[in-house]
């Protein structure tokens, strides 16, 4: 049986659990669930705080789990990252009052505060900075108003927890993460059960990202409208009732769905539909 660890709290918990639910796996009911089996499907589902689950994996306990990019490269356990998720998408960064930290070298001789000790660590040796670094466990854009650090190194997504502590940026983000799955250095990655969790989870990737489009054209436009839209293999294409014209059908990229459908209209394309994928296998 497969055993997977996934989130049981935070920014990551709801949707790495809405994504294992779209790719057919049972899920708790409850919060207090720490772990249920999913005979079906031959996995079993632990539930455990986002920052340990790298450590889990790393020991061998754990064949796979979900958590931040950021989590894993901070917790520095034996594990590697083998998915990206798309979700959770975040920058790590510093950040101070505006106007008292000019840049990067500046950050000598200063208190930096985060949660995040393992990746500010690293990156202030790798800059050779020499900065004294405080962990706190949460909300630490506060510290500098309490006056804990004069810096701080955090999560940004949106922006709003800076601008509400009256900070700002500094330098360029020390890094990008998002959810992904992680398993032990070197473990072995061809192991059927997990390849089959990673084609489940791939799949609802792409039902989220592409739609399929169907369209009718005249034959002779039909290598025009091929490189439009090539499709992961290529169009499939269809003889009409109608002579000279083709059905043609293809996966195309959600966000640029409504662009391609004005440029198969520019030439010739009619009755152009587009229809959600709700599940797919590459
Ligand atoms: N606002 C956010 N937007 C996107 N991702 C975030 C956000 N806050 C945290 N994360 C991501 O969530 C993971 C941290 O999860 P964790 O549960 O430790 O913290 P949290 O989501 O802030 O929850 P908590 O409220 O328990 O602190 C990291 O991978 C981080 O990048
Ligand atoms: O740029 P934003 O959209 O504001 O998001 C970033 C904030 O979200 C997270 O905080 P959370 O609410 O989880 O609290 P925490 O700091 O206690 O973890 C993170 O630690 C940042 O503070
Ligand atoms: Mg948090």
């Amino acid at each position: 049986m497969l055993r997977i660890a996934v989130p049981n709290k935070g920014s990551l918990s709801g949707p790495a659990a809405e994504m294992l639910h779209e790719a057919g796996y049972r899920q708790r009911r409850e919060s207090k669930e720490l772990r249920i089996v999913d005979p079906a499907n031959d996995v079993e589902f632990f539930y455990l705080r986002p920052r340990d689950i790298a450590l889990y994996v790393a020991s061998g306990q754990l064949d796979i789990g979900i958590t931040g990019r950021d989590l894993l490269i901070d917790s520095g356990a034996n594990a590697e990252e083998i998915l990206a998720l798309g979700f959770a998408r975040s920058t790590f960064r510093y950040a101070a009052r505006p106007g008292t930290v000019s840049g990067l070298e500046d950050l000598n001789g200063r208190t930096i505060a985060t949660s995040y000790e393992g990746i500010v660590a690293k990156h202030l040796a790798d800059h050779g900075i020499d900065a004294s670094v405080v962990h706190l466990d949460g909300a630490v854009e506060t510290a500098i108003q309490l006056g804990v650090a004069e810096v701080v190194a955090d999560v940004v997504e949106t922006g709003t927890s800076l601008r509400n502590a009256g900070l700002e940026v500094v330098g360029e983000p020390i890094m990008t993460s998002e959810a992904v799955v992680v398993r032990r250095t070197g473990a072995d990655a061809e192991e059927l059960k997990v390849q089959q969790f990673l084609r489940r989870l791939q799949g609802v990737l792409v039902a989220r990202t592409y739609v399929m489009m169907d369209y009718d054209i005249r034959a002779e436009h039909l290598e025009q409208a091929v490189a439009i839209t090539p499709g992961l293999e290529g169009p499939t294409v269809s003889p009409l009732h109608n002579e000279g014209w083709v059905a043609v059908r293809a996966m195309v990229p959600t966000k640029d769905a409504q662009r391609i459908m004005d440029d198969l209209y520019a030439i010739g394309a009619r009755a152009i539909l587009t229809t959600a994928i709700h599940a797919c296998r590459l």
